[in-house]
């Protein structure tokens, strides 16, 4: 009959075996070895080494505590000739063969710390290594991923993986390396306690495994407490990204105490868990330590009672026995206190597996053939799209968009233009339907060679942490100075530009936060322009300046447009006027489609539009519209 084990100790042993299982958990970490495997195996190797030569240090150090307590006894040999009669000296007076004992012992324990020197070093390469491996596969990653998962992830937390996650991990790899270079030396300490005496080697192992399995169940509890550190850091991140990003609005809104609220809760929250995990974590310590002392004195106490008193054992080995002991417990303390601090890694660790993982993620997979460039047109066939599948932004959208022709786009706030646009260059693929490019469908193309023939600019631009040089430049590597300066006169930024202190070279600040929405935006234009796309998307592109302004760029923008695809997005109708087919969107679908003048004519949703623009004023005074208006309501 099969012995039945009972239920508690069952759940305790699963849990013991779940907490050790380290390697299979953490493959997708552990898989990049494999790109520095020379330097991983030298940090071994020296580890090795120095355990060996730890291992021979004690050795010699038993031969030379026999010639001390027993100078009569027979000589400490090896049993290799040469050595024992050329090294140790077997047939020389005692004496002389303590000074050469004394002499190999410093030699090892000079070569033993010069394989430390070396494994330190082999393993900090390997860390390093490794965390640069792990943040570039993170970059690939957040690279490969379709805009949707960015939509619904914080970017605090995402930058709290990549910055602090990342360097706890460090923190565990370096503990995690200690543990195998100690575990490496604590099994040669354990092999010559064999050699002295197995009989007290057994009870020291049985003892001490008995404490490593006590320590896992509390090391299993810091694990899972240490999985709402990394929770609560990267909810801390988020909101004090927010906090920094939206300081104006905080300000504006007069919401710092509401703020302040937020900020305080995520950082009592951080306190609070990194607490319940710091108590598990305390406990390892004092509690291994009180146990080893109490299996270490009670081994005295057997070793002198039962093996010394009665001859088994010499006065000499049970010395070395117990020295071997002595420093073998310390190393059993310092790798389980590295356990149990690794363990409070594990939040950090499980965050940038769940980042890397490939599983339940969007990725927009990459076609094979180069885009060639559009021929004839791009044509939309029953596209339904939605950013939650469930919840479809855009529905039933037919739509044939010629080359060299502007198409416009126009509709009520939300009424899904940007998005309609988005799917274009491939930031999001389509639910249903097809978008085809003279009859190809785009995701057969590769992506990269698709978006090379588009620029956009949008309501929202970005602007880097770099000089306005390199900002125009974005994208367009290898553009010349005197292009760039031809590029901001085309988009009517060259005068604010030359009036900065440094002119070209001056750097634009965090998010182009020196400049005012009006020139970022003609920064943008530069940035498009001197791409010289094949198909522009302007969405709002005008938004932000001021009618002169715009009217000038306009001009630009209209001469930038001759003989190119241009897709359109205008809330002021007066920008959209020279369009060659306007389109009209509501909640997501295309409900008028047709020439400017073709579709006032018919008075329909345009004509709606029209008239609200005109007879609200807005653009009354605005000749381009005045123009336009022949026709009576
Ligand atoms: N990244 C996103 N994730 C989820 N929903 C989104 C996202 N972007 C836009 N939406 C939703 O899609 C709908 C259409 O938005 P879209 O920006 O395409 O409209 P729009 O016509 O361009 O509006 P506007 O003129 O104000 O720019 C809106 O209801 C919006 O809330």
């Amino acid at each position: 009959m099969l012995l039945k084990i009972p239920a508690p100790i069952r759940r305790s042993l699963k849990r013991t075996l779940k907490a050790t299982d380290f390697w299979k958990e953490n493959y997708t970490i552990l898989r990049e070895f494999k790109h520095f495997p020379m330097v991983a195996v030298a940090a071994i190797l020296c580890a090795i080494g120095a355990a060996s030569f730890e291992g021979f240090s004690f050795g010699f150090l038993l031969a030379f505590l026999q010639s001390l307590v027993n100078p009569d006894a027979p000589p400490f040999q090896t049993g290799v000739g040469w050595f024992d009669q050329g090294i140790l000296g077997i047939n020389e007076p005692s004496i002389n063969r303590l000074y050469r004992v004394s002499a190999l012992i410093l030699t090892a324990t000079w070569i033993r710390s010069t394989f430390n020197y070396l494994t330190q070093i082999y393993t900090d390469l390997t860390q390093q290594k490794l965390i640069d491996r792990l943040r570039k596969q993170i970059f690939e990653q957040l690279q490969a991923l379709s805009l949707s998962f960015f939509s619904k992830t914080h970017s605090g937390e995402l930058l709290n993986t990549l910055t602090s996650e990342i360097g706890r991990l460090q923190s565990a790899f370096g503990l995690l390396a200690f543990i195998v270079t100690r575990s490496l030396t604590l099994s040669v300490y354990v092999f010559l306690m064999f050699r002295i005496s197995w009989q007290l080697s057994l009870i020291s192992v049985a003892l001490f495994s008995l404490l490593a399995v006590a320590l896992s169940q509390l090391i299993a509890r810091i694990r899972e407490a240490s999985a709402g550190v990394s929770i609560t850091n990267g909810r801390f991140t988020s909101i004090a990204m927010e906090f920094i990003n939206g300081i104006r609005t905080v300000q504006a809104f007069a919401t710092q105490d509401f703020e302040r609220r937020r900020f305080y809760q995520a950082s009592a929250d951080v306190l609070d868990a990194s607490m319940k995990a710091t108590r598990g974590f305390a406990l390892v310590r004092p509690l291994a330590e009180g146990l080893a002392t109490t299996v270490l004195v009670g081994m005295i106490i057997l070793a002198l009672t039962l093996f010394v008193s009665n001859g088994v054992m010499q006065t000499a080995s049970l010395l070395t026995f117990l020295f071997l002991l002595f420093r073998l417990v310390p190393a059993l303390h310092e790798i389980n206190g590295s356990r149990a601090a690794m363990s409070s890694y594990w939040g950090s660790l499980n965050n940038i597996r769940e980042l890397l993982s490939t599983v339940n993620k969007p990725y927009l997979k990459d076609g094979e053939r180069q885009f060639p460039g559009l021929q004839a047109a791009i044509t939309f066939q029953s596209v339904d799209f939605g950013y939650d599948p469930q919840q479809p932004i855009l529905t039933d959208i037919n739509l044939t968009i010629k080359q060299g022709e502007m198409t416009a786009l126009v509709g009520a706030s939300g009424a899904g233009k940007t998005t309609l646009v988005d799917l274009l260059p491939r930031f999001y693929d389509v639910t249903h339907g097809s978008i085809l490019i003279d009859g190809v469908d785009i995701r057969e193309f590769q992506i990269n060679s698709l978006r090379k023939r588009f620029a956009i600019v949008s309501q929202d631009t970005f602007i880097f942490n770099t000089s306005v040089r390199d900002n125009i430049a974005y994208g367009s590597e290898g553009a010349t100075d005197d292009e760039i300066v031809e590029v901001a006169r085309l988009a009517n930024a060259l005068e604010f530009i030359q009036e900065m202190p440094e002119g070209f070279a001056t750097r634009l600040g965090d998010r182009g936060v020196r400049l005012s929405g009006g020139q970022r935006q003609r920064i943008a234009i530069a940035r498009a322009i001197l791409r010289n796309p094949e198909i522009l998307i302007l969405d709002e592109a005008t938004s932000a300046l001021d009618s002169i302004s715009e009217r000038l760029i306009q001009a630009s923008l209209e001469k930038l447009a001759e003989g190119r695809t241009v897709i359109v997005i205008a809330h002021r109708l007066s920008t959209i006027i020279r369009a060659d087919k306007v389109v009209v969107m509501e909640q997501g679908r295309i409900v008028e489609e047709g020439g400017y003048q073709a579709l006032l004519e018919q008075r329909g949703k345009l004509w709606n539009y029209h008239q609200m623009q005109y007879e609200t004023g807005n653009r009354a005074n605005d000749p381009a519209i005045a123009g336009m208006i022949n026709v009576e309501p």
